[in-house]
């Protein structure tokens, strides 16, 4: 078993709720076997900066249930050049890091990926984008906040959708994946959902919706994500042809934000803990992953050599009942 006496830790990426959760239970856990923990600011770009503060049990109280990052995040697209790359794992064998977790989405977990192959930097990646696009773990950190982020302001545009009689085109995140949307869609009893897995026929679609509205339906609420079409694109589409004056809402950044939901504490405290036990066992290179409830590592070269494809069964659920 490798001997570990220090940690690093990075959120990189999009922020995620939960985030901080994962923090803290990395450090307690690291604390609790008395191994030092550094938290670099702003992802990749504090380790090329070596701009860090140290971590100790005391310092992360209070921190479980804030949104956002206390360690902040940036995307550092000079992370791609394996010259920068190299830079990186020199300060971080000259800071005696030993174990670094990286907390963040596809990209951030590709930057620790490479930092391991090409430079042997002990790395554990935790999932954490609201994207819910990283392969081979049933959640990512964040995803729940999210989604109920999204769906509490689907609600509310119901609301005043039924009192004026009008549709709404709600855009939600997700820059390559519509699970965002579908799954705030399945929660709000959306008419429809667009997303970038699957083809929209916008003729049947607003054929469908202007049956229903004959038939007596006072609300409509389509939801797109962001990686499938812009709302105002699907508005002019919808134009004179769905039967109800249209509004159009990008719910933006509201959905990166907020404290955590339960689930998200739940399963931040959980991959954080279990990510400084697998540092301990040697599982470098990987990721930890949520699998059938349990928490396992995954290597990071499996993870990012796929796509994750939305459950089939879940679209055509949302489908059925749209
Ligand atoms: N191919 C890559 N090689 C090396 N580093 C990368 C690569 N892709 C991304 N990164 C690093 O990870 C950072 C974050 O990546 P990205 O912007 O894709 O966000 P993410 O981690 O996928 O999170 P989210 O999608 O939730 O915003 C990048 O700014 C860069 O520093
Ligand atoms: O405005 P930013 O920070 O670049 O992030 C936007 C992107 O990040 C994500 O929210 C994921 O965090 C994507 O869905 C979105 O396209
Ligand atoms: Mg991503």
């Amino acid at each position: 078993m490798p001997e570990i006496k220090k940690i690093g830790i990075i959120t990189s990426g999009g922020d995620a709720p939960g985030m901080n959760a994962a923090v803290r239970a990395v450090t307690r856990t690291a604390a609790s076997k008395n191994i030092d923990v550094i938290g670099f600011y702003k992802g990749y770009a504090g380790i090329l900066d070596k701009d860090y503060i140290e971590l100790t049990y005391s310092s992360v109280g209070g921190i479980m249930e804030k949104g956002g990052t206390i360690l902040r995040t940036a995307r550092v697209p000079e992370f791609k050049n394996p010259e920068i790359r190299a830079e990186a794992a020199k300060n971080l064998r000259e800071l005696g890091v030993d174990g670094l977790v990286v907390i963040g989405g596809e990209g951030s977990l590709t930057g620790a990926k490479l930092l391991y192959e090409e430079f042997n930097v002990p790395v554990i990646g935790i999932p954490a984008s609201i994207d819910n696009d990283i392969p081979h773990t049933d959640m990512a950190i964040g995803v729940d906040t999210c989604l109920n982020t999204a769906v509490d302001a689907m609600q509310k545009l119901k609301d005043t959708a039924s009192s004026h009689e009008r549709a709404f085109i709600v855009e939600v995140m997700g820059r390559g994946s519509g699970y965002i949307a579908l799954m705030s869609g399945l929660s709000v009893g959306a008419e429809a959902v667009i997303i970038p897995e699957v083809p929209v026929d916008y003729n049947e679609l607003t054929d469908r919706i202007w049956q229903e509205r004959k038939r007596g339906k006072i609300n409509c609420i389509v939801v797109v994500a962001e990686g499938a079409a812009s709302a105002y694109s699907v508005a002019r589409h919808f134009e004179n042809k769905i039967g109800y004056e249209t509004r159009i809402t990008i719910l933006g950044h509201i959905q990166r934000g907020g404290s955590p939901t339960a689930f998200d504490r739940i399963l931040a405290s959980r991959m954080g803990y279990s990510a400084v036990n697998f540092l301990l066992e040697g599982k470098f290179g990987t990721m930890v992953a949520l699998e059938k409830g349990q928490t396992v590592t995954v290597p990071l070269e499996k993870v990012l050599s796929e796509k994750k494809v939305l459950d089939p069964q879940l679209i055509e659920l949302v489908n059925t009942l749209s």
